[in-house]
């Protein structure tokens, strides 16, 4: 089957998006990882439109790319100039990259907005296109508004793309600028341009928009029908609901209709490259991104758990590892015997042996799960609790006692300190800790305590404290579910509580986040 060139554009219309912001230097770096996944080329940003983008392209000048060719993006000349005189086109050649992609109007409505005719629009067209070629660059001509120019006035459409042609532009780039077209008609219209256009050898590719939630399946329409190069970005970021997501496209074009565009090698490095990018972005990764996401192969239903434990291929499309994810198991009310023995084996557990059967331990998960607690959020308590009920626990410290004491005097901010007394084999310990609030001095106090025995706990700390209410009808007397998630060096583990008490329920999670800590040191030393 024929390749498929990937075009980036993340560094242009991904920060179109709403909230995406990056820095010259951050751009260099998501460059340097779509070179390395193997993209064919990356869309740098517009040089005429702010200094950002120009300091981008004078730092892209010293770095090498491997595999990607770099492209600059701006409009046509401006109306009733030369291209010459405009400054936007000055800019892109400055810009000095191998590849420049400019926009024009397709659509006839369009262009007279703009108060301008539609003959100076195609001499726009071409006489930006012949001046680029001139200057020796690679040019990607997009068609803004293909579709929508196309449906209102298909003649006029087809001239736009011929004054490029006619300018020596090196690939036509039929734009969903809207978003707003379905599959059928970017098939129809794509076929329409392929037989009218296909003698010219141009290469012809897709650009599309989400705002029907399309984009996707839009881009894959038009590979269908010819398209060679497909525009996207990381993740689907980009102007209003974004634009298709390179993400999920590339592995259905590897791996559902054999287009080659990336090495299997590389394509396990997207999940990498789709958090690499949600990170720099400061945008929370998106747990139901297809192929990529946590959720992506994470099974929750007992039905599924037994079936994927017999052959993944029950409910999973493709092996999660071809895209550097992996296969997650949940716990939940939701759950069978499956899902506890599949997690017990993760965890390096027997559960066999000692009469507490899987079945059983589904019974207490579903009931403790009615009572608030949610183990799929904490797998630190659902170990503990399996533990528990197999009578593998063996508990680093026991609880003995603790007080907590919340002060407030007037105009001072509240204050709180904690008093801890725990055993720990036959000695006990009483410490006492002041915080910024109870469940700090808490965490201080009992810190404090456990450092005496197992110096290690000062590598681990909370990262995350999340409170709910489950029962909002009943007022005060409702229940609290507390989730922490807590760190060391090495790993990331959350822990749950639940009780009507928001001290109480702290405390079990606090607990149940030490205790699995000192609980997965191997060499755990306790110093008597
Ligand atoms: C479909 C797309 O995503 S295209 C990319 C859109 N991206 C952006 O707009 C981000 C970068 N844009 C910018 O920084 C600014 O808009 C600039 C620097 C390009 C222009 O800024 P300004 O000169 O202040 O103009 P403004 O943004 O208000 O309007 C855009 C101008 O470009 C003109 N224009 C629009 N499309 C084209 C085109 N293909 N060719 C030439 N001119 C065009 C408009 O008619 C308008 O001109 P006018 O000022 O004479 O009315
Ligand atoms: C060019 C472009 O970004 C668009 O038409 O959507």
């Amino acid at each position: 089957m024929d390749p498929v060139l990937l075009y980036d554009t993340t560094l242009r219309d991904g920060t179109q998006g709403e909230n995406i912001n990056f820095s010259a230097e951050e751009k260099i770096k998501i460059a340097q990882r779509l070179d390395d996944i193997g993209i064919h080329y990356i869309e740098g940003g517009w040089p005429g439109s702010n200094p950002r983008d120009r300091q981008f392209f004078n730092l892209a000048k010293t770095v090498r790319f491997n595999t990607a060719r770099l492209a600059a993006f701006g409009s046509t000349r401006r109306p009733g100039i030369l291209p010459g005189d405009d400054h936007n086109l000055a800019a892109l050649v400055e810009s000095e990259t191998p590849v420049v992609t400019i926009f024009g109007k397709t659509w006839d409505h369009h262009v007279k907005l703009m108060s301008n005719t539609l003959e100076e629009n195609l001499s726009m067209i071409e006489e930006t296109v012949i001046w680029l070629k001139q200057k020796g660059r690679e040019v990607f001509y997009d068609a803004e508004h293909f579709f929508d120019g196309y449906r209102a006035n298909p003649e006029y459409a087809m001239l736009t793309l011929n004054a490029a042609i006619r300018g020596g532009a090196d690939a036509l780039i039929l734009c969903d600028t809207n978003g707003g077209n379905l599959p059928s008609f970017i098939a129809d219209a794509f076929r329409a341009v392929r037989s009218a256009v296909g003698q010219s050898g141009i290469r012809l590719g897709i650009h599309t928009h989400n705002d029907a939630g399309l984009a996707v399946a839009n881009s894959i329409e038009a590979v269908n029908q010819g398209a060679v190069v497909v525009q996207g970005t990381i993740n689907g970021y980009g102007e209003r609901c974004g634009n298709a997501d390179l993400i999920t496209l590339i592995p259905i074009l590897t791996l559902k209709m054999e287009r080659p565009c990336i090495t299997p090698e590389n394509l396990k490095k997207l999940r990498g490259l789709s958090r690499f990018v949600s990170e720099t972005a400061n945008i929370v990764p998106l747990n139901s991104r297809p192929f990529v996401g946590k959720s992506a192969f994470a099974h929750k239903g007992g039905i599924h758990v037994s079936a994927v434990m017999k052959d993944p291929t029950a409910y999973e499309h493709v092996d999660p590892a071809l895209v550097g994810n992996s296969r997650t198991v949940l716990i939940s009310d939701l759950s069978g015997k499956s899902n506890i023995e599949y997690k017990a084996r993760e965890m390096g557990m027997d559960i066999g042996g000692n009469g507490c059967d899987s079945r059983k331990i589904v019974q207490e998960i579903k009931k403790r799960e009615q009572e608030g607690f949610q183990f799929d959020a904490a797998e630190g308590s659902f170990k503990i609790l399996l533990e528990k009920l197999t009578e593998q626990h063996r508990p680093a410290f026991e609880l003995e006692s603790f007080r907590v004491v919340i002060e407030k005097e007037k105009d001072r901010p509240c204050n709180s300190h904690a008093i801890v007394k725990i055993s720990v084999g036959c000695r006990d310990e009483i410490t006492a800790a002041e915080g910024n609030g109870p469940v700090s001095a808490l965490d201080n106090a009992l810190r404090r305590a456990l450092h005496q025995f197992f110096p290690d706990v000062d590598t681990m700390h909370l990262v995350d404290f999340k409170v709910r209410v489950i029962d909002g009808n009943a007022g005060t007397a409702a229940k609290v579910r507390v989730l922490i998630e807590s760190r060391d060096r090495d790993n990331l583990w959350s822990t749950i509580g639940v009780s009507e008490d928001i001290i109480e329920a702290s405390w079990q999670a606090l607990a149940d986040s030490f205790q699995y800590k000192l609980a997965k040191q191997q060499n755990l030393q306790c110093v008597e």
